[in-house]
């Protein structure tokens, strides 16, 4: 059994969590944020959790492990970014790809996803956030599939915060699947318009766009990649063309607090680069 998990199996969030919302820490914590709003706060941060088995095998943990400890440090990452201001955070859980790993390791990480869906609902409640999935839902197993549309459902009208959940994701297929649909859509037009006249059968960006999974967010200002790579291993590449890229040698289960104001830090230095792109900034007004 994994330290992180209670006698019954469970991953231990309780007392983990409760620690974060009380006490001198929590204090601190909130001090520095309230000197880093004093600058651009990012409305949108992404990240590539990568290097979850490298922290087990450091630690020289049970196998798991380490994505226990990642699906953790994603928890706190949303409390710190519920303080800080940021609206809308991206999580790379699970890619397309990542299904070609040994069976086993899959279906324990799918088994956390779905553990990691309860946790999710206890924590939207408690701070308002909304919990979007985008990816190809229809390769996860029936069960987690109607999980992760319940949550989507249950937490649809919550504002402040808002976190997607990239599973069964990749940026080819998500652009394949918005090409195609916007394919279906033109094809019904024109067969509702007797001799096509009058109907716009050409596909243009906005009809893709509007097909996304990540269509219900705007894009990244920050895409973090932990574990010192700086792929972007097919992760919002339609969306991250202005978007500010940051590597972090830490590997996912040890970033913490000060990994994102340095992050933070680090986006404001080039802000004079990003406030060129209108709107990307939240507005500190309201923030
Ligand atoms: C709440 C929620 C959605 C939880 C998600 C759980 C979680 C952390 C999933 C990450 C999965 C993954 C394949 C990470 C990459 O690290 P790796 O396994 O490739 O590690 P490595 O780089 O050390 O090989």
């Amino acid at each position: 059994m994994s330290f992180l998990r209670n006698k019954t199996g469970m991953l231990i969030n309780e007392d983990v969590l409760g620690r974060l919302f009380s006490g001198w820490t929590s204090m601190l914590r909130k001090c520095m944020f309230r000197v880093l709003r004093a600058g651009p706060i990012p409305r949108h941060v992404a990240i590539i959790m990568d290097g979850n088995r490298r922290y087990a095998k450091r630690k020289r943990l049970q196998e798991g492990t380490g994505h226990d400890a990642g699906a953790m440090a994603l928890l706190y990452l949303l409390v710190y970014c519920y303080e800080l201001g940021i609206k809308y955070v991206t999580a790379y859980a699970f890619s397309i790809d990542n299904f070609k790993r040994n069976p086993e390791e899959v279906q324990k990480i799918m088994d956390l996803m779905m553990e990691s869906v309860f946790l999710l609902a206890r924590l939207s409640k408690i701070y308002s956030l909304r919990v979007h999935f985008a990816g190809n839902l229809q390769l996860l197993s029936a069960d987690l599939r109607k999980a992760a549309k319940k949550l989507m459902e249950n937490t649809a009208d919550n504002s402040n915060l808002v976190l997607t959940i990239c599973v069964s994701y990749t940026c080819s297929d998500e652009i394949l699947h918005a090409i195609e649909e916007s394919c279906k859509e033109k094809t019904k037009i024109a067969g509702r318009d007797d001799r096509g006249q009058g109907t716009d059968r050409v596909i243009k960006l906005v009809d893709i766009e509007k097909h996304m999974y990540m269509a219900v967010v705007p894009d990244p200002d920050i895409i973090i990649r932990t574990g010192g790579e700086w792929r972007l291993s097919n992760f919002l590449l339609w969306q991250s063309c202005c978007c500010h890229l940051s590597s972090i040698f830490t590997v996912w289960p040890e970033f913490g607090v000060l990994h994102l104001v340095w992050v933070v830090l680090d986006f404001q230095h080039k802000y004079t680069y990003f406030a060129r792109k209108k709107n990307a900034i939240v507005d500190l007004g309201n923030g």
